[in-house]
């Protein structure tokens, strides 16, 4: 299997159920955030989407501290998307705006950093590989204006949902499109025939993923027992046990996603 630079080791935090482990995620989020802009002016946040990644969201939208935050110096990002129509509920940039955009942009966060992937009415239509190819130009854009001489920007923090299928971002186990999306070279994929629904997605790529400074796995949940197991066993064919950061690969679970550790 191929690795991409420097990994980090995989660290593992166990919260007692969903709740608490999404409130403990939005409140190292918000720690990470303001240590990146006293660090380097800035931060990049790339997010995910499911049930504990939005449910962070809110508690970051809630939560006192963010008010520490300078929101007009962050940018954020996103792992992967449906590509459906721009107003979909099912859109991962959806559901965060309902969750914590809004709230953010009243703290100052700016439309033009809330970089969400095209949405299949955008301005490619229905073309998920130009979507891709858009992506990749707005990534590297930005990677561009930073100075920092790749294809993406410092992303400080990366999160990633993991399914019970041991996927992450849209890259799914056995799936044709897990081959692309091992490449460096492409930093954004399209994915089709996917066997969650919807068929048709975005995704970033796993070198992309492991240039992160920080990729946090957040994984609630009994179903998702037998895959942080397999995962955390060893690189192997679950796109979840490929993933890292070049400094940090936190693993923050619930006890349920914990039992089979
Ligand atoms: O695009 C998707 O279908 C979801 O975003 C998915 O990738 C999700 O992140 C994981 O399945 C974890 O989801 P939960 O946090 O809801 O368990």
């Amino acid at each position: 299997m191929s690795s991409y630079g420097s990994r980090s080791a995989a660290e593992v935090v166990v919260h007692p159920d969903k709740g608490s482990l999404a409130a403990a995620v939005a409140a190292r989020l918000v720690v990470r955030v303001l240590d990146a802009q006293v660090r380097r002016g800035r931060a990049s946040v790339v997010l995910t989407g499911g049930t504990v990644g939005t449910q962070v969201l809110r508690d970051v939208a809630s939560s006192p501290a963010s008010r520490a935050v300078d929101w007009s110096r962050v940018d954020l990002w996103w792992g992967d998307e449906r590509f459906v129509t721009a107003d979909d509920g099912d859109r991962n940039a959806v559901q965060a705006r309902e969750a914590v955009l809004d709230a953010l942009a009243r703290q100052g966060l700016r439309e033009e950093a809330v970089h969400v992937m095209p949405a299949s009415d955008g301005p490619d239509g229905d073309d998920p590989d130009a979507a891709a190819a858009r992506y990749a130009a707005e990534l590297a854009t930005a990677a561009r204006e930073e100075g920092v001489g790749g294809a993406v920007p410092v992303f400080d923090v990366l999160m990633l949902g993991v399914g019970p299928d041991g996927h992450v971002a849209s890259l799914f186990p056995g799936h044709p499109s897990l081959e692309q999306g091992q490449e460096v070279g492409h930093e954004v994929i399209a994915v089709r025939d996917s066997p969650k629904p919807p068929p048709t997605r975005l995704s970033l790529t796993l070198p992309v993923i492991a240039s992160a400074e920080e990729v946090w796995l957040v994984v609630g949940g009994a179903d998702k027992a037998e895959a942080v197991a397999e995962a955390l066993a060893g690189p192997g064919r679950l796109p979840a046990s490929l993933v890292s950061g070049t400094q940090r690969t936190l693993w923050l679970l619930d006890r349920e996603a914990a039992s089979r550790l």
